[in-house]
């Protein structure tokens, strides 16, 4: 699905060659500061590779406009933005941006089911706690329907058992959905138990 090829950005990123399945549930591993998150911005097309090229789907990516992709490859940064107003106003905020059809409550509160949050839509999301705002995002960026799920260490701020739940839900979606997870997470425990393909990246090159 995503093709990269002799890929350098910076001095941050050097990838020779990089396959990212389609279908598949991919885990992006390595050190602080290794360039897991310059490579999904590269992959939505936040940034631009200084040389090399980027195949989304066969197609190079300098020939996709960058608005057109993130409607199919949409990621949720590390510490991703909430907006005052409620829970609701924050799950229907990207359909709206993107003039997508608004969903239903009913469909709203099956979407917070399966990021594991138990929350009234009325509550000021402000107030919810780190790991919950993370969850309202996640839940935010599900109601896209993207084909792919780019997530930023999506169970950052969560404990062990809920990131477990919330990891196996997600996965589950991605295969139930035909979906494309890549996802970055600091938990080899996570990669190890969960995803078909593995991303281990050393000072901006690829190591396995
Ligand atoms: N726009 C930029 N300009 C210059 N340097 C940058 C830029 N963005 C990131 N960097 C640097 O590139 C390196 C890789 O950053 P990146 O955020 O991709 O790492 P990471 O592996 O995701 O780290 P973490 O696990 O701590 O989130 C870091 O040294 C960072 O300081």
């Amino acid at each position: 699905m995503f093709l990269l090829k002799e890929v350098k950005y910076k001095n941050i990123l050097n990838i020779k060659s990089l396959n990212i399945k389609q279908y598949k549930v991919t885990c992006i591993v390595g050190e602080s500061g290794s360039g897991k998150t310059t490579l999904l911005r590269l992959l939505n097309k936040l940034i631009s590779c200084d040389s090399g090229e980027i195949f989304y789907n066969n197609q190079p990516l300098t020939d996709i406009n960058p608005i057109e992709l993130r409607r199919n490859v949409v990621m949720l940064p590390q510490v991703p933005p909430i907006f005052k107003g409620s829970i609701k106003d924050n799950l229907l905020i990207g359909l709206k941006f993107s003039k997508k059809p608004l969903a239903s409550d009913n469909q709203l509160y099956d979407v917070l089911k399966l990021v594991k949050l138990n929350k009234k839509l009325n509550q000021d999301a402000e107030k919810l706690s780190g790991g919950e705002k993370q969850r309202v995002a996640l839940a935010r960026v599900l109601l896209m329907k993207p084909e792919v799920l780019l997530l930023d260490e999506p169970s950052s701020a969560l404990d062990e058992d809920t990131e477990h739940m919330l990891i196996d839900a997600l996965v589950n979606y991605t295969k139930e959905n035909g979906k494309t997870l890549i996802m970055v997470t600091h938990s080899k425990k996570v990669a190890n138990e969960f995803s078909d393909e593995i991303i281990e990246i050393k000072e901006g090159m690829v190591i396995n």
